[in-house]
């Protein structure tokens, strides 16, 4: 009896500590298994989608969204899968025939049906938003502006997706929301980093919208948008520019100088031995320029070109007001504005134009990137065809005028020096999605971004390693307090004699 009482006293797994290691060791491994099974999410995702129209003055285009299934609403990175670029104008352009505006969708609407899986197809929000070229078709002629929706809407609703409207956005609206999409992609909002600033620059309006240094709101309430956002706040100046876009920009300059009814102009914004003759009508058919259109004109007039830059500037120049300003500051046409502040991220037109001139480096200083624009103004047009033999030759006879007006909007307009200048990254798109607001546009309406909880973040990979190693070390303690508890009885077992 007191041998089986010794051997059960002996006995490692009758001792209590040897029973708490036992369970210890039990809740680590189950911790363990917990930890590494949360981080490593399975490989193969499921997606959700969204589509957002950009119905531009100069063109449309289409961007497929998508983001992780079972993230969406908080923590899921928001990416954009696939663009189409509508063939053709813009839907304002349709005006005549509005049938066309919805026809002209149905290509890049049948590659969404394709790029969307089926099954996702009956849930995924469709949304068009139009900009600066149907504003001006509103406010020139209302029933043809409805009528092109009506033809956009019909061609909308024949696809599987969710429709969720059609509709023209407020010039606030579309600079706001570009400066969400930039902070949102470079990661700014929700790490409630310092933010960029947008600069948006279109056909027929432009924006720029940034977070002043110091801002007095009530100075003017209409260029203030107060956002909350992954529980920051940030007060927003933004202003956008109808007819200030870079097509509507030409044709005030056009006008400018054909405003006494001449049958020919030397225009110092195209090159040199440029010629093309032009129609009085179809230059002043816009409310940009109409009410300017000379009483007495012929039918057309002879535009050649000059290239000098100074005087090109000379012309932009006269396209800004700069006169009246009841604010402690402006930019220009009585429009109030705080000096600006930051880095700014330069897109569309701003991109496409200093692209093409190859002046996206950044290392560029204000004064190298003039010299260049004038350089290159001032290359006659025979040359300048030879160097880019494949460019549309409508939109290659204009880039001197486009780089001379992004340089002044940008430093006579918004008060760009030669310091902040050097702020400003002229850019496509930010890891894989393009720079403009259907990305911002997209994120207010399916509320994907949070305003008042901060995201629990996930597990950051140093606090992951952190936890693994205390457990895996606490494993090795117990593993070895378990062989050292169990030691009493192993000496015995060795001693005995082996049966060879
Ligand atoms: N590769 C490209 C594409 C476009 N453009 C020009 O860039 C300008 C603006 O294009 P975009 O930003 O697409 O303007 P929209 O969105 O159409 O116009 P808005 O925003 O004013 O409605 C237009 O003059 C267009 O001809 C260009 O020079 N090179
Ligand atoms: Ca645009």
């Amino acid at each position: 009896m007191s041998a089986q009482r010794e051997m059960k006293e002996k006995n490692p797994w009758h001792k209590p500590l040897t029973i708490i290691i036992t369970v210890i060791g039990v809740i680590a491994i189950v911790a363990l298994v917990t930890v590494a099974g949360l981080q490593n999410r399975p490989v193969f995702q499921k997606y959700k989608y969204g589509i957002v129209l950009d119905a531009g003055s100069s063109h449309t285009a289409l961007y497929i969204y998508k983001w992780p299934a079972e993230k969406d609403n908080n923590t899921g990175r928001i990416e954009q899968k696939h663009s189409c670029k509508v063939k053709g104008k813009g839907i304002s352009s349709y005006a005549a025939v509005p049938e066309k505006a919805g026809t002209s969708l149905t290509e890049c609407m049948q590659e969404a049906e394709m790029q969307v899986p089926a099954w996702r197809h009956q849930e995924t929000p469709l949304y068009l938003g139009a900009t600066a070229g149907m504003r001006l078709l509103n406010m020139e002629n209302k029933v043809a502006s409805d009528k092109v929706f009506e033809a956009v809407e019909k061609a909308l609703q024949r696809f599987p997706f969710s429709y969720q409207g059609a509709r023209i956005l407020s010039g606030q609206e579309e600079g706001a929301f570009g400066w969400v999409t930039v902070n949102y992609l470079d990661d700014r909002l929700k790490q409630g980093l310092q933010t960029t600033g947008a600069l948006d620059l279109g056909g027929a309006s432009t924006q720029i919208s940034f977070v002043p240094h110091e801002y007095d709101i009530s100075e003017s309430p209409s260029n203030a948008v107060a956002f909350q956002l992954y529980g920051n706040y940030y007060n927003l100046y933004t202003h956008s520019f109808l007819c200030y876009g870079k097509d509507q920009a030409l044709r005030m300059a056009l006008a400018h100088q054909t405003r006494s009814g001449p049958i020919a102009i030397s225009d110092p914004c195209f090159h040199p031995d440029y010629s093309v003759t032009r129609n009085y009508n179809t230059l002043y058919d816009s409310p940009c320029v109409s009410e300017r259109k000379p009483k007495v004109a012929p039918l057309n007039f002879t535009h050649t070109g000059e290239g000098n830059f100074l005087q090109c500037q000379e012309v932009i120049r006269s396209l800004f007001n700069f006169k009246s300003c009841k604010y402690s500051k402006c930019s220009f046409n009585g429009i109030f504005q705080p000096p600006v502040q930051g880095s700014f991220g330069a897109f569309s037109a701003y991109y496409f134009v200093m692209n093409f001139l190859n002046l996206t480096d950044g290392s560029m200083s204000l004064e190298t990137i003039t010299n260049y624009v004038a350089n290159y103004c001032s290359t006659p047009w025979d040359q300048i065809k030879k160097v880019y033999p494949d460019i549309n030759e409508k939109y290659l006879a204009e880039y001197c005028f486009s780089g001379t007006y992004i340089l002044t909007l940008l430093t006579e307009g918004y008060n760009f020096n030669t310091e902040t200048f050097s702020k400003i990254k002229f850019i496509k798109e930010i890891k894989g999605s393009d720079a403009g607001w259907t990305l911002g546009y997209m994120l207010n309406l399916t509320n994907m971004i949070p305003a008042e909880t901060k995201d629990s973040p996930p597990l950051p990979h140093a606090g992951y390693v952190s936890i693994v190693t205390v457990i895996v070390l606490l494993l090795f303690i117990l593993v070895t307090l378990f062989i050292l508890s169990f030691r009493s009885i192993w000496p015995k077992c060795s001693k005995e004699p082996q049966i060879v």
